[in-house]
């Protein structure tokens, strides 16, 4: 701290405030349990030298304010200079999220828990956003439970780093500059973009670290370029960046529950000065826990609840043998050269339905395992099917719909699409979906047109290029998907199918993370019942 002048050491009273033990020290200071001198309430008391380079506490004094009365943050009880010492006065608050995990000693954090984290996490950033105040500094340990009868609730602290993204004078966003600056935050789970590039912290940056820190939570021993310890020097720390780089969604969150891969993506596609959809977030988490059968999901427990057996459980991911895109690519292309002889079946509305012959139950054989989930063998629970079954599986659905001659057998497989990819543990849309997708709009609109691919590439050029291309709110595909749902009951012909089908891909090409929503799935099933009416 400061320079090596010697200091008069820390006093034992500051204000009306009486300091007891030392709860932590960082680089910037330190952190006292205190309790006040004629009421006796027990605080935390942090306390700084005016002179330290980095004067925190001047910022948090700042911000404070502005939070004042949000759930989860901390109460600001008084603040102020004596001698040389800087100190803020907050609420005493229980363990740090960092402090609690590590106790544990398991190598991941519990789905319920961590589902719970990110509710209550993206509320507090919602809170400090619509308060105009940035965190800047996301971690595990700057989120610390409270004390009974409130530790079920996360706080934010330390807003060292915080700053309002609103100017107060011309109520204007802060610029975005391509100037370079010092790295600000922390180096596990500040974003791509501010940490690798240098740019402008934004809204957006606070999320992505969120994220990070969910993704990490649920990695084995917690995401690759934090197991070597903070970095001594700039080719340690380049190596992080360049790791942090590398890591897509997709790699970094393989075998995990679609939704944090999906909310990754989102964060990492959000503009610049972008508002994030909080609510929407807050949903997926909630469903999330929801379907694996968690409750009263917005508390914090610990230690976690035993998980309800009647329901899916979530088997951490496990790293895999062997790289998986490599073997998916291999097996794919293998998969494409089953050429196939595709029957005719054009706008049919009166096509008697033979019964069906080609009904095959996937073959064990045709299922490669690329994860080794093999544990928790104690309680046999369904399997989510993994990418590679998917890859295959979807194959063999899209030549189903390709060998179909009329409307009931093609209900059938989109009735089995639907359940399958309820299953998976990825309900995003992948690109075999939308070639099943692609398959059947043919069927049902012309078996003879060329059909350009529902699925547009999104490479950086061609997004910014076609408008067509451009992502949608959430609420848009929420309010389109939903309209589908409504009308395919009432869809008078296969033509009119064929153009929802075309309308369902379109949207879900173009929303964050691709993913087939409730209302995705009951328009499914929809879509099967009418065309078994159809007939
Ligand atoms: N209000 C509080 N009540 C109880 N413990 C707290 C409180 N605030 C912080 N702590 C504990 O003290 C530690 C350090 O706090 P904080 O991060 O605010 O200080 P800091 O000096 O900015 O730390 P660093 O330099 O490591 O970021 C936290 O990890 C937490 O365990």
């Amino acid at each position: 701290m400061g320079d090596n002048i010697p200091k008069d050491p820390i006093p034992r009273r500051l204000g009306n405030y009486w300091l007891e033990e030392c709860l932590g020290s960082g680089y910037s200071g330190s952190i006292f349990k205190a309790y006040n001198v004629h009421t006796g309430v027990r605080v935390a008391l942090k306390v700084q030298d005016v002179d330290h380079e980095c004067p925190t506490n001047i910022y948090e004094r700042s911000c404070y304010p502005l939070l004042q009365g949000g759930e989860g943050m901390p109460t600001l009880w008084a603040s102020g200079v004596q001698g040389q010492w800087d100190f803020l006065v907050i609420d005493l608050l229980g363990s740090s999220l960092e402090s609690l995990f590590k106790k544990s000693g398991n190598p991941t954090v519990d789905l319920r828990t961590v589902c719970c984290v990110a509710i209550q996490l993206i509320s507090r950033l919602q809170i400090m956003h619509n308060r105009e105040v940035l965190h800047r500094d996301i971690q595990l340990g700057n989120c610390a439970i409270g004390l009974p009868p409130n530790e079920k609730t996360i706080y934010m602290i330390d807003f060292g780093f915080s700053k309002r993204y609103i100017d107060s004078r011309t109520r204007r966003h802060i610029p975005d500059s391509k100037q370079k600056r010092d790295f600000l935050g922390n180096y596990w789970f500040t974003s791509v973009n501010v940490h690798c590039r240098g740019t402008v912290p934004s809204r957006r940056d606070d999320l992505e670290a969120a994220a990070l820190m969910l993704i990490h939570m649920l990695t084995p021993g917690g995401l690759a370029w934090t197991r070597n310890g903070v970095p001594k020097t700039d080719e340690q720390h380049d190596r992080i960046k360049r790791a942090k780089k590398r890591g897509s969604p997709e790699s970094l969150c393989r075998g995990m529950p679609s939704e944090f891969e999906e909310f990754l993506r989102y964060c990492r596609r959000l503009k610049f000065a972008e508002c994030p959809d909080y609510d929407h977030w807050k949903e997926e988490f909630k469903e999330l826990a929801g379907k694996h059968g968690f409750t009263d999901i917005e508390q914090f427990i610990w230690p976690p609840p035993p998980v309800p057996q009647a329901n899916p459980t979530y088997n951490p991911p496990r790293r895999a043998p062997a790289d998986p895109a490599d073997m998916e690519n291999v097996l794919h292309d293998l998969a494409k050269l089953q050429l196939n002889s595709r029957p005719i079946l054009g706008d049919q509305t009166n096509i008697p339905a033979p019964a069906r012959t080609d009904k095959t139950e996937p073959k064990k054989q045709d299922v490669v395992e690329i994860s080794s989930d093999e544990d928790n063998s104690q309680v046999a629970q369904p399997r989510a099917p993994t990418r590679l079954n998917k890859v295959m599986e979807l194959h063999r659905l899209k030549q189903s719909v390709q060998n179909a001659t009329n409307n009931v057998m093609l209900s059938d497989v989109v009735a089995e699409f639907a359940t399958f990819l309820q299953s998976s543990r990825s309900r995003a849309l992948t690109k075999e979906g939308f070639t099943f997708l692609d398959a059947l709009y043919k069927q049902l609109a012309d078996p003879s047109i060329f059909v350009q691919p529902l699925r547009t590439s999104r490479t950086r050029s061609s997004a910014t290029q076609e408008a067509g291309s451009e992502l949608q709110p959430a609420h848009v595909k929420l309010n389109l998907v939903a309209g589908l749902r409504r009308d395919v009951g009432s869809a008078p012909n296969n033509r009119a199918l064929a153009k929802m089908i075309a309308d369902f891909g379109a949207v879900t090409n173009k929303s964050s993370g691709r993913t087939v929503t409730k209302d995705g799935f009951a328009f499914l099933e929809g879509l099967a019942a009418r065309l078994k009416a159809i007939g």
